[in-house]
């Protein structure tokens, strides 16, 4: 239970609803125990008019009371349960809402290492199923176990009241329907997460399929798919079987055991009644709506048992993400205004998890307004470069200046506020092209929008759609080709105005044409914006301020192109290679 103690806050928080939920459960309990206490009555007022102590206008108006009692007592303690319900169980929804905001809001504030280190899936799991889990336990377990409590101390003191001896061998069989129960519980759980997981195994490999679905037709491996898929699925099925064979047990146990109990009552009662031990024969009437009652509370004693360590394993798996700290902090409080100055000085920078020296002793200074291009072979530490500027990574060897300040004593957010990055894969989200475009300014004007799209050269290919800029982009922008994708980002770093922009390889899929356009717009739009821009093409690179060459982490080549083009090594090779390809 020490995990679950992280929900103590909500218990606190809906203490009122919990504590009037907790009360109106009790009356709905004492209102339905009226009921065996009633039955019993009137069977008592049958066998005194069929013995003639009663004559039948008495029995008769007697009856009619009891049973009036009864309908009483069942629509009282049916409108008591339906309260009950409304009040615990929309308290755990509302502690489930809250805990689900709760673990999203982290996994926010978690660093991109943080996503490395643990699978989406992971990730999902703990949001959805493990809270649901936890959930369970803040609102059904709660429930029934007060339902039972007060059930048995009511049920109980009448019982012991009325029959003490036959009470006793009417309890006998329940410890054992709990303990059968938790067990069958415990294997139901454990079944049920096999069956997710080979659930979840099947909808990974399906979605994998459909996302690849362009890569299996055209390699034609439609049917060694289908059948790997046959496979997964008639192994769900096999494991959903086996859940159902113990889940089929679950009612003929507790029929079983209720069924084993009545006929201890009607075996010991019948024999205290004729003994004379027993003074009504309504009282084994009575008894046997006792069991019946009592039969579902003692189940989920066990029940509850299996759900509340459930929940305590789920809170544990959710705690060890709450309690993980972000590794890039902001310690600055106040704001830093960014004018875009940027320095590296010695920086090496090795991948906590793969352990990869991606940068090693990189040093560059860029005035502010000013242009640089990185060049370099693929995996030479071109992308790093950014991602640190942007400190999603921190730097353990070296400093990173932003205005003369190490990067540390800048405000994160005012830093990554004040940068416009256009990744190196080109992602929109599953809206419309006008709100990607606004995700990088979300109060943005139609016309900003429109103005964004223009420079970043997309704006004739989206008022082409039929739906223009409302056109809805597919799960990962599908209906884009690359080349539109990549200027649609760029037009959603631009139109943030950023005082430093951040262009990895963005143009790769553009055209050479209209590459050349979208950087003159860029050059417009940003003359005054500290700008980086990542490529392999010297056509993007030569009318930079700056040009550095990477290869393995260490900057080669610096200069400009006019210094680098006449220099031997890697730019002027490349500058010569591509001189000739346009050539041709
Ligand atoms: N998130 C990461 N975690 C671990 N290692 C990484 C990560 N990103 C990059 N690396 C490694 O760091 C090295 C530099 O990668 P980087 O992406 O900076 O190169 P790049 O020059 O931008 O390459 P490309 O031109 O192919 O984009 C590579 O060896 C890469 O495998």
């Amino acid at each position: 239970m020490k995990a679950l103690k992280h929900l103590n806050k909500y218990f606190y928080k809906y203490r009122y609803r919990l504590i009037v939920g907790i009360l109106i459960t009790i009356v709905a309990k004492i209102f339905a125990l009226f009921t065996p206490r009633l039955i019993g009555k009137s069977i008592n007022i049958i066998e005194a008019y069929i013995e003639g102590d009663l004559p039948l206008s008495l029995a008769k108006s007697s009856l009619l009371t009891t049973i009036l009692l009864i309908l009483g007592a069942a629509i009282v303690a049916g409108l008591f349960t339906f309260l009950m319900r409304q009040t615990i169980i929309n308290v755990s929804r509302y502690i489930e809402y809250d805990l689900k905001n709760e673990v999203y809001k982290h996994y926010q504030v978690l660093s991109l290492s943080f996503y490395k280190a643990n699978r989406t899936g992971d990730l999902m799991n703990r949001i959805s199923e493990d809270v649901g889990k936890v959930r369970m336990y803040a609102g059904p377990a709660i429930m029934y176990t007060i339902n039972t409590i007060t059930l048995f101390t009511v049920a109980l003191t009448q019982m012991i009241s009325t029959a003490p001896e036959l009470t006793l061998y009417t309890m006998l069989p329940l410890p054992v329907l709990s303990f059968v129960i938790y067990k069958l519980s415990r294997l139901i759980n454990l079944r049920s997460k096999i069956v997710q997981e080979s659930l979840s195994g099947l909808s990974s490999f399906t979605q994998e399929q459909f996302s690849g679905i362009s890569v299996i037709k055209s390699y034609t491996i439609e049917s060694s798919v289908n059948s790997e898929f046959e496979t997964l699925s008639s192994e769900n099925r096999q494991k959903q079987i086996d859940l159902a064979k113990v889940q089929a047990l679950f009612f003929p146990l507790m029929i079983l055991l209720i069924g084993v109990s009545n006929l201890l009552v009607i075996y010991i009662g019948g024999k205290q009644y004729i003994d004379g031990q027993i003074e009504n024969i309504g009282t084994i009437a009575e008894f046997i709506i006792y069991v019946n009652m009592l039969t579902w509370p003692v189940a989920t004693v066990g029940w509850v048992t299996s759900i509340v360590q459930q929940a305590e394993a789920s809170q544990k798996r959710i705690n060890e993400f709450l309690d993980q700290e972000p590794e890039i902090k902001n310690t600055v409080e106040e704001e830093t205004k960014i004018k875009g100055k940027i320095e590296f000085q010695n920086v090496t920078f090795t991948y906590p998890d793969t352990n990869i020296t991606a940068l090693n002793g990189v040093s560059f200074k860029l005035e502010a307004g000013e242009k640089l291009a990185i060049l370099g072979m693929t995996g030479s530490g071109k992308s790093t470069i950014l991602d640190l500027i942007g400190r999603l990574y921190d730097t353990e060897q070296g400093t990173i200046k932003i205005d003369d300040k190490p990067i540390t004593e800048v405000n994160l957010f005012n830093l990554r506020e004040s940068i416009g990055y256009v990744p190196q894969d080109a992602f929109l989200f599953s809206d419309s092209i006008k709100n990607n475009i606004k995700f990088g300014k979300e109060d943005a004007t139609d016309d900003e929008v429109i103005e964004a799209a223009k420079n970043a050269k997309v704006h004739k290919n989206i008022i082409g759609f039929k739906k223009g800029y409302d056109t809805v982009l597919g799960e990962r922008g599908i209906t884009l080709s690359g080349g539109q994708k990549q200027r649609v980002s760029i037009a959603r770093a631009i139109i943030k105005s950023p005082e430093i922009l951040l262009l990895d390889d963005c143009l790769s899929a553009v055209d050479t044409e209209t590459e050349e356009k979208i950087l003159k717009n860029l050059e417009r739009i940003s003359s005054d914006k500290t700008t980086i821009i990542v490529s392999h093409r010297i056509s993007s690179a030569k009318n930079a301020d700056k040009i550095i060459v990477l290869d393995n982490g260490k900057i080669i080549q610096s200069g400009t192109h006019q210094t680098l083009k006449k220099t031997e090594g890697y730019y002027k090779d490349l500058y010569l290679k591509q001189r000739s390809e346009k050539e041709m």
